[in-house]
C-alpha cells in the first residue's frame, strides 16, 4: 500500500487531475492499493481554495469553529471531484471521510493534531483498492471538525503512512522535489535526490517550507519513508529513507 498526497495545485483543475489519476493508477500497479489524501482545489483566488473558503465571511476569523467547517468543505468538495473522475475513468474507489475514514482531530480548532486508527479505515475501504480521503482535517470525540493547521494534509499523509504501516509517503507538488532552497526565492536551488530527516529540518524554516513542519518532524520520528515530486511529471523527485 501506498499513501499519495495530492496538494491544491495538483488538484487545481480537470487537466492537473488528469495527472493525478495517472499517479494513482501507477500506484496500483507498484504497490497493489493507494490512499489518495487530498487538499482543497487551487490556491488562493481559486473558487474552493482554502483561502477563498476562509473569504466567505469576514467574521469566520473570530469563529474558529466555524472557520474550520468552512475550510474542511474544500478538502471534501476535493475528494467528491476526485472520486467522480477516478470512476470516470474506470478506476472503482472508496470515498473516506468523516467516521469512514478513522481520522481523529482533537484540540484547538484550527491547530488540531490528527490520530489515525489503521483499523478503522480498512474496514471502510473493504477489499477496494483505491480510498479517497480529506487531508488536513478531521473529527474530534464531541462531533465537531478541526483541521490542523495550514498545509495539514502533508500530516494527514504521514500520519496514515504510519497507522497504515504503507511502503512509503508520496507527496505530489508544483516543484520537481525538495531543493537546496526554495526555488521560488533562489533561481539557483538545486534539485537534491536522496536526504536525511536530519538534512531536511533546516529547510523546514521557509516562510511557506515544501512539506509542512509538523508533518515532517512527525516522519522523522515515526520513520516514515517520504518521497516528494512533482505532480506533472515522472521525475524521480527527492527520496527521504529512514
Ligand atoms: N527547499 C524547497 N524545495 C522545494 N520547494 C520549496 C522549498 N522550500 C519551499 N518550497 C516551496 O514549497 C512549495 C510546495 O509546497 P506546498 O505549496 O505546500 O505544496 P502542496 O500545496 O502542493 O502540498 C513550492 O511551491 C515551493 O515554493
Ligand atoms: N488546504 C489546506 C491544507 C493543505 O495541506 O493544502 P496544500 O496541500 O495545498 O498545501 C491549506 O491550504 O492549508
Amino acid at each position: 500500500m501506498i499513501i499519495q498526497k495530492f496538494g491544491g495545485v495538483a488538484v487545481r483543475d480537470s487537466a492537473s487531475r488528469e495527472h493525478c489519476i495517472r499517479h494513482i493508477r501507477r500506484g496500483i500497479r507498484e504497490h497493489g492499493r493507494v490512499i489518495a489524501v487530498v487538499s482543497a482545489m487551487g490556491r488562493a483566488g481559486d473558487p474552493y481554495s482554502t483561502d477563498s473558503l476562509l473569504c466567505a465571511s469576514r467574521d469566520l476569523v473570530n469563529s474558529p469553529q466555524a472557520a474550520d467547517l468552512a475550510a474542511a468543505c474544500g478538502e471534501l468538495l476535493s475528494c467528491a471531484v476526485l472520486s467522480a473522475e477516478l470512476a470516470a475513468a474506470g478506476i472503482r474507489n472508496e470515498l473516506l471521510y468523516g467516521t469512514r475514514s478513522g481520522i481523529t482531530a482533537e484540540g484547538p480548532f484550527r491547530t488540531a493534531g490528527l490520530r489515525a486508527d489503521g483499523a478503522r479505515l480498512l474496514q471502510s475501504l473493504g477489499d477496494g483498492t483505491v480510498g479517497i480521503v480529506p487531508g488536513f482535517l478531521g473529527t474530534g470525540t464531541d462531533g465537531f471538525i478541526r483541521t490542523a493547521g495550514r498545509g495539514g494534509s502533508d500530516l494527514t499523509a504521514v500520519v496514515l503512512a504510519k497507522a497504515l504501516d504503507a511502503d512509503a509517503a508520496e507527496f505530489f507538488k508544483d516543484v520537481p522535489g525538495i531543493m537546496s532552497a526554495d526555488p521560488d526565492l533562489d533561481p539557483k536551488a538545486e534539485m537534491i535526490s536522496f536526504m536525511s530527516y536530519a538534512e531536511l529540518v533546516p529547510l523546514l524554516a521557509a516562510a511557506r517550507p515544501v512539506i509542512q513542519k509538523k508533518a515532517a518532524l512527525y516522519a522523522a520520528r515515526a520513520q516514515v519513508p517520504l518521497h516528494i515530486r512533482s505532480y506533472s511529471g515522472d521525475a524521480q523527485g527527492t527520496w527521504i529513507i529512514p
